[in-house]
């Protein structure tokens, strides 16, 4: 029997409460990733399937033998030196046969979509930025309210439609960040093209689009109505409107969807890149992904529950059956990186019926700042019994 079930938790959503009493120091649960990326800066020393980090030195094992290279270069006409694939190596053959044995038919789509980001990413880079228009007192005879999810929703697939189509937006710069985090998405793309049930275990995983949108609108630009957006926007009004994070997201999908979509040669296209899909993988992955961090020592792993400043963010990975653990103040359970699976352990006892606890970061500062800093990454405000208790206090 599993030592985990998942309930509802007032405030929170859903969580996982022990099913037993639970002893310190027990494996409660271990999590395979339906996808990861590597950090741009670390993939020359950075193994694509287990993540071992060999600094200084570089991983050996290439995605592609010579012949495979050459067999590859025939069919999509592209010469040889191209295709080197930089970012995809490993610490040995088996790592990469696990790795293709995965990915089955997805392996082939997989080079391609790489391929295809690194080409755009040159080439978008000496794009224009995106024209962010002055704030505009938009007319409000319509008008919907900021906290009506049904109607935040709507209004916000109307300016994704009216901003994304043409695929005209782009930022200044683009970052290594956005690469990583296009490879994330197009692998999460190409898993629900081919592996569509594996793919349904993300969709589970909470959205965290609205929350993301009411954490950054700007509702002081428009102190008249601050709660309330206008209704059916012309595209001036809706980019005066959108926050900066939020047009910097829909840049990205541009980015991300010419990439896959635009003539190359004859490498593969990856098509049904549509702003919803690219939109319901981008904010799940949003506060629900999990840093691979370079693995520490245990000492390590607990004084600081799993995270060191010593330690290299090496990439993100989605973890669908460990998006329940919500986070406290004062965890009961780390989570520890085994290779490619996360590891949650008990950290001192947890009673039948209790919350398990995992936490996102840094609980060092007090009440205020631990929230503000969650309400800014994560988007939610803590309600752990730790924040509850010590908020009493300061009242
Ligand atoms: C990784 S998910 C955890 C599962 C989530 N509760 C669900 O229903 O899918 C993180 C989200 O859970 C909620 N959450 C997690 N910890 C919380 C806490 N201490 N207080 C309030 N909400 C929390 C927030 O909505 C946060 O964005």
């Amino acid at each position: 029997m599993s030592l985990l079930e998942i309930s509802v938790l007032p405030g929170k959503g859903r969580g996982y409460r022990a099913t037993s009493d639970i002893p310190i120091g027990t494996v409660l649960h271990v999590s395979d990733p339906l996808a990861t990326t590597l950090s741009q800066e670390w993939t020359p020393e950075t193994c694509l399937w287990c993540f071992d980090f060999a600094y200084p030195k570089k991983q050996k094992t290439k995605a592609l033998t010579e012949p495979e290279k050459l067999t590859l270069s025939l069919q999509w006409s592209v010469a040889p030196k191209h295709l080197s694939f930089k970012d995809m190596l490993f610490c040995s053959h088996t790592c990469k046969l696990s790795c293709q044995t995965s990915l089955s038919s997805d392996w082939i789509p997989t080079l391609a979509m790489h391929y295809r980001l690194d080409c755009e990413f040159k080439n978008t880079c000496n794009n224009l930025p995106i024209t962010k228009a002055a704030p505009i007192e938009p007319e409000f005879s319509k008008h919907i309210d900021l906290n009506n999810d049904e109607a935040l929703s709507t209004w916000l697939n109307q300016a994704w439609a009216c901003l994304t189509d043409p695929l005209d937006l782009s930022k200044k710069d683009l970052h290594d960040s956005d690469l990583s985090m296009s490879r994330l998405i197009g692998a999460c793309i190409l898993r629900s093209q081919n592996a569509p049930t594996l793919f349904q275990d993300l969709l589970v995983i909470q959205n965290n689009e609205l929350s993301h949108f009411r954490t950054h609108f700007n509702a002081s630009l428009y102190p008249t109505n601050p709660q309330q957006l206008p209704l059916h926007c012309t595209k001036e009004v809706y980019l005066s409107l959108i926050p900066d994070d939020l047009l910097d997201v829909m840049a990205l999908y541009c980015f991300f969807a010419r990439s896959m979509t635009k003539p190359l040669h004859n490498v593969p296209l990856i098509s049904g890149i549509t702003h919803n899909l690219f939109r319901s993988i981008f904010f799940r992955e949003r506060a629900n992904s999990f840093g691979l961090w370079e693995m520490g020592s245990d000492e390590v792993a607990n004084a600081t529950g799993g995270v060191s400043d010593d330690l290299e963010l090496l990439g993100f990975g989605i973890y669908p059956s460990a998006v329940y653990f919500n986070h406290s103040c004062d965890a009961n359970v780390i989570k520890v990186r085994d290779g490619r699976s996360m590891k949650f352990i008990s950290r001192r006892m947890i009673d039948e019926g209790e919350e398990a606890c995992i936490s996102y970061g840094s609980v060092d500062d007090d009440v205020r700042s631990r929230r503000q800093r969650l309400l800014e990454h994560y988007h939610f405000i803590c309600q752990c019994t730790r924040c509850t208790q010590e908020d009493l206090i300061i009242r």
